[in-house]
């Protein structure tokens, strides 16, 4: 078995891109001393603090972190639709100042207009742009030939998956050309087949189109399989634990998975986000309770208790 050494702060390096993918034309994401707090009616949350990362040009970056680290809350300031209370987030080194076309942002509720097609809706953005039909219209072919979705670019949205609707969601966010895509576990609502299939199918468009992502995940596995890097945030306040660098090489195919590479990267990823889920558990939850060791029975008899 070949180990793979775990990168902390600094020392991760992003692997060489594909020799047939496409230059980057910019999306370099620099996030510097992000903080950010929310103030609510029941006091003030420190969600983030002391962020700094950064997503090269053409990089495929993921999050990863226990729930409630400031995972969504650091994808909303990069999308814009939330300010850091201090710190700076820029894109081609101008700094975010709300939403723009140059980042395209999808959730994991699908946001498509059930009374357009699926072609109709992936146009949408060029349109209000006005561009003309037939250009929009190829573009449109383009993309969802490159999703698998050519057959199905005259139905409605009731009529496809969850995992259809994805696609176009993520098609329709494409269409417009952003520098950056923003992802925020778009496959969590998805069935674990569903989800690989969609894995691939997202890896093969990037490696065509070669622009920034940052996608957020909850899925070792996931996060490993897409990215060229991955951070590890720690329990709220989050801030950055390590920096993971994947160095399996491109194109990723599912047999990467079984790969002793692919194992030990999610071994190391594991301790890191068990070590912090517990931490964000309030460590009420002690190694002993994991085991059912921890419950005062009282002398009782379990089975006569039931
Ligand atoms: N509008 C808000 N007002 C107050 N606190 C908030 C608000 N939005 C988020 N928070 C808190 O900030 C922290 C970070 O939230 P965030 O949704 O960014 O975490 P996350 O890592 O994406 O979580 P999850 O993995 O569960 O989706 C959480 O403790 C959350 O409760």
């Amino acid at each position: 078995m070949s180990a793979i050494p775990l990168f902390r702060r600094d020392e991760a390096k992003a692997p060489a891109a594909a020799a047939s993918a496409p230059k980057p034309k910019g999306g370099l994401v620099e996030v510097t001393d992000f903080r950010l707090r929310y103030d609510s009616a029941e006091g003030a949350v420190d969600a983030v603090t002391d962020v700094s990362l950064t997503i090269r040009p053409g990089e495929f970056v993921s999050i990863i972190g226990p729930s409630g680290c400031g995972k969504s809350t650091l994808l909303n300031a990069l999308a814009g639709f939330l300010k850091p209370t201090s710190g700076t987030v820029t894109v081609d080194g101008e700094p975010v100042k709300g939403p723009g076309a140059d980042r395209g942002v999808i959730f994991q509720q699908y946001s498509l207009f059930p009374w357009k097609t699926v072609r109709e809706n992936v146009e949408f953005g060029l349109k209000m742009r006005g561009v003309g039909r037939a250009e929009r219209a190829r573009a449109a072919r383009t993309l969802l030939g490159l999703a698998g979705l050519s057959a199905f670019e005259n139905h409605y949205p009731d009529r496809l998956s969850g995992g259809m609707k994805q696609r176009v969601g993520i098609v329709r966010a494409l269409a417009t050309g952003p520098r950056i895509l923003l992802l925020d576990e778009p496959f969590g609502a998805l069935d674990a087949q569903t989800r690989l299939i969609m894995q691939q199918i997202l890896t093969n468009m990037w490696q065509r189109l070669k622009i920034s992502v940052l996608f957020i995940t909850h899925d070792l596995d996931e996060a490993i399989f897409l990215s060229d890097r991955i951070y590890v945030m720690t329990s709220r306040p989050g801030t950055v634990k390590a920096e993971i660098a994947v160095p399996l090489p491109r194109p990723r195919e599912p047999a990467m998975t079984m790969s002793s590479e692919f194992l030990a990267l999610r071994r190391g990823l594991m301790s890191l986000i068990r070590e912090e889920s517990l931490k964000a558990m309030g460590g009420e939850i002690s190694e002993e309770a994991l085991q059912g060791l921890a419950i005062n029975l009282d002398g009782q008899d379990i089975p006569r208790v039931l």
